[in-house]
């Protein structure tokens, strides 16, 4: 097994920094997670997470089956409040507005408008390729045909779907292939520019062509958009995110710049697990 000596370590702690703090470590926050538990009932899968989001950076979630990162990007945007019996404590900050997005007080509808989300598999709505993406304009009470029609096509250019529909955008969507699928779905969740965009395993049903065409699109989202991407694919991990947080057991085990959690992990679990030792 690779360790590190004692001085690498050490100063690897206050560089990367293994959970409480590592925000000194991100001189922009866009959210900031604050001792967050999460309970499935009595099931306990979030323990004291602490997690810095950089604003208009890619911060990837990993960590072995089960260990709480779809649990994490989900109460991003309050899905988990679907199901009675789950319960959030801690603190979900939207900076610099200082919004807990798990406050009690704040209705996760609200949350929902602002946070935008893409699945596992892509689950474009039975309608037409326009209507996808101006759903969640129409949501928010945009009516007007020459703003939509302007945003819906903002929106598949960023997709980098526009040149592949522009000519059928009133047929249905399920008449694209599964890797436009996504980047449609991409594109809906872009609409309303949102606050953060949250990626559930974006590329896991996807063929590799398909992957690489995601890959390259969050790589443009860079330095625009705040994204959190839970991903099962380290290779992926690597190629895309500027920051990394591995997850265990439902704990933050370590968080730091994504070169440096790849090559100069500070936790042993994070050793063996980008190593491909457990998980
Ligand atoms: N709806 C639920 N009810 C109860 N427990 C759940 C529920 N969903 C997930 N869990 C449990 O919470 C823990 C974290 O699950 P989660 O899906 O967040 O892990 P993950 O890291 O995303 O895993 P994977 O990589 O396999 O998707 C697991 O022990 C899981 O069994």
């Amino acid at each position: 097994m690779t360790r590190l000596s004692p001085s690498d370590s050490a100063s690897l702690v206050t560089q990367i920094k293994v959970a409480p703090r590592a925000l000194n470590a991100v001189p922009d926050l866009r959210v900031d997670v604050r001792n967050l538990d999460f309970y499935y009932g009595t099931f306990h899968a979030l323990k004291s997470v602490q997690l810095p989001v950089a604003n208009a950076k890619v911060t990837a979630l990993i960590g072995p089956s089960g260990c709480g990162k779809s649990t994490l990007l989900r109460s991003f945007n309050r899905m988990h409040d679907l199901y009675p019996g789950n319960r959030y404590e801690g603190e979900i900050m939207l900076l610099p507005e200082q919004l807990n997005i798990v406050g009690r007080d704040v209705d996760p509808m609200l949350v929902r408008l602002r946070i935008g989300m893409v699945f596992q598999k892509p689950n474009p709505f039975p309608k037409s390729i326009y209507d996808n993406v101006a759903a969640g304009l129409t949501i928010r009470g945009i009516s007007s045909r020459s703003v939509l029609d302007e945003r819906v096509e903002r929106a598949l250019r960023q997709a980098a779907l526009w040149d592949e529909v522009k000519d059928r955008l009133k047929t249905s969507a399920y008449g694209l292939s599964g890797g436009q699928q996504q980047r449609l779905c991409i594109a809906r969740a872009l609409a309303p520019e949102p606050d953060v965009l949250l990626l559930d395993e974006p590329t896991s049903a996807l063929d590799p062509i398909a992957t690489a065409k995601i890959e390259d699109l969050i790589d443009e989202f860079r330095d625009r958009y705040t994204v959190v991407i839970v991903t099962h694919n380290m290779q992926q991990a690597a190629r895309i995110s500027d920051y990394t947080a591995f997850m265990h057991l439902g704990h933050m085990v370590e968080y730091g710049a994504t070169a440096d959690v790849f090559s100069r992990p500070a936790d042993e679990r994070t050793i063996a697990y980008v190593t491909g030792r457990f998980g």
